[in-house]
């Protein structure tokens, strides 16, 4: 697939001397919804300010549909939409002019029919008239998309989509991002919730202190670094692991009660088959058993040795 944004090993020292970016390659193919992942002062923001051309880089290139971000800003600018994660625009303007001005502001023609599909297409067709204080929360967020998508972009950045809003609407917001996806809006979007990236992305970015530790098909880096717990309930308590089982990853609860073997992706079938038969042979019976997969979320504690979350 093509690339609609490019960057080559981009840097950015802030004035004070504090570097955000230490080197940042990274292709962004057309079409995808890719998460940028990682906790406070990861560098996210200083990113996506790069690419939409509000902060300029140190060193480095970003190229977005093959026009360069610094000297064809005006070209870049038009192909991005942006949501910022503070709402930022005028409270006693209505949803319809709020958008409306929006395409203007980057120099394209008056199009009603387009605003009239963009608020119908987010569900906002009924508040058109309202204005933006008399929304929910939710709808004002809504807003802030719908501004960013009248001048037609290419590609979409969202930046913390649903920090601080509850559950429903965070569900809401990513049936909007889907949504959108099937118009072929290549979308962006940073988040501190795990949950949110393993829920709507194609691949997944991790950045850590100015760094992409990583960038992966979600469901690859799941296979690749996810890890798998089978949980055996003994039957009778052991007291130490017996001497036949050393060859298996296994370790026995504090209490005794339970076998707990970890293993990696595909890898344990075989494994699992033979340690039941080995358990069989020593006469350990278990009365209940259970697997777990790791999640996104242990991946990215184990990579980035933090949590991300709620807090965060
Ligand atoms: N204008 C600035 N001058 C100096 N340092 C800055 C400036 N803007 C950001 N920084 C620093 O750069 C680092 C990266 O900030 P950035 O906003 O890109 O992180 P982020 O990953 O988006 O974090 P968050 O999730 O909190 O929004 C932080 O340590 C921040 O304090």
């Amino acid at each position: 697939m093509a690339s609609v944004v490019s960057i080559d090993k981009l840097t950015k020292t802030y004035e004070n001397g504090f570097q955000a970016l230490k080197g940042v390659d990274l292709e962004i193919e057309e079409g995808e919804i890719l998460a940028l992942l990682g906790p406070n002062g990861a560098g996210k923001t200083t990113l996506i300010s790069i690419i939409c051309g509000l902060v300029n880089p140190s060193t480095g290139k970003v190229m977005v549909g093959g026009h360069d971000v610094i000297r064809d800003f005006r070209q870049t600018r038009s192909l991005i939409g942006l949501v910022p994660q503070e709402l930022t625009t005028d409270m006693f303007e209505t949803v319809w002019n709020t958008v409306t001005f929006s395409r203007g502001v980057y120099g394209k023609k008056p199009n009603p029919a387009l605003v009239e599909s963009v608020l119908k297409e987010l569900s906002l067709w009924s508040k058109k008239d309202n204005m933006l204080r008399e929304l929910s929360g939710g709808m004002k967020r809504r807003v802030m998309i719908a501004k960013a998508l009248a001048h037609e972009p290419k590609i979409l950045f969202l930046d913390e989509p649903t920090a601080g809003v509850d559950v429903n609407l965070r569900r809401e917001m990513w049936q909007v991002v889907e949504k959108l996806r099937e118009t072929g809006v290549t979308i962006i979007l940073t988040t501190h919730y795990i949950e949110e990236a393993e829920e709507i992305a194609d691949r997944v970015g991790v950045i850590n202190g100015g760094k992409l530790l990583l960038i992966e098909e979600k469901a690859a880096l799941m296979k690749k670094l996810g890890r798998k717990q089978l949980r055996l309930e003994l039957s009778e308590p052991l007291k130490v692991l017996p001497e036949s089982l050393g060859a298996y990853n296994l370790t026995l609860s504090e209490d005794g009660t339970a076998l707990i073997h970890e293993y990696q992706g595909e890898e344990g079938q075989g494994t699992i088959a033979s340690l039941l038969s080995t358990l069989a042979s020593e006469d350990i019976h278990f009365r209940d058993l259970s697997t777990r997969q790791s999640s996104l979320e242990d991946i990215f504690v184990a990579l980035v040795g933090e949590k991300v979350g709620e807090n965060a």
